[in-house]
């Protein structure tokens, strides 16, 4: 499997296990030397998913919990998939963690605001950010042993 199909899978994989009813999202954190260091999908604060009914005010982002799940001293330099762009409150995190590139696969907010905030922070941070073009589109994955 190709680096780049293998690190946005793991970023799908990841946005599946939130519980989020309309968008799950999933980030992956890679650092230069190609390994992952941190994954996340938005989910509710931890301890707090079974006293609050579902609300996007309150759900940490998946980008939010990818880098405080960081298994590595720093980000700085990292590569972030993320299954949807950032919203600008994650902007602001990717930009402060010293991260040099966005990889995004779906840009469905593309005309909303906090998008729009988030492209124009991450030019004039000279960030660059690309939409995602896979080798394999589709990754099967088989958990029951043979
Ligand atoms: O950067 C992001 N990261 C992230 O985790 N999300 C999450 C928050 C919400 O749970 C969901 C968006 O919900 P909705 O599609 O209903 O607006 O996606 C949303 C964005 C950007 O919109
Ligand atoms: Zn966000």
């Amino acid at each position: 499997m190709e680096p780049e199909d293998y690190f946005m899978a793991a970023a799908v994989l990841s946005a599946r296990r939130s519980r989020d009813p309309s968008t799950q999202v999933g980030a992956c954190i890679v650092n230069q030397d190609k390994k992952v260091v941190g994954v996340g999908y938005n989910k509710m604060p931890n301890g707090c998913e079974d006293h609050m009914p579902w609300s996007r005010s309150k759900v940490c982002h998946a980008e939010l919990n990818a880098i405080l799940n960081k298994n590595s001293a720093d980000l700085k330099g990292c590569s972030i998939y993320v299954t949807l762009f950032p919203c600008n409150e994650c902007a602001k995190l990717i930009i402060q963690a010293g991260m040099k590139e966005v990889i995004y696969l779906s840009d469905k907010y593309n005309t909303s605001p906090e998008t729009q905030a988030a492209k124009l922070m991450f030019k004039q941070a000279k960030i660059p950010f690309r939409k995602f073009l896979p080798k394999e589109t589709e990754v099967v994955l088989q958990l029951q042993s043979v």
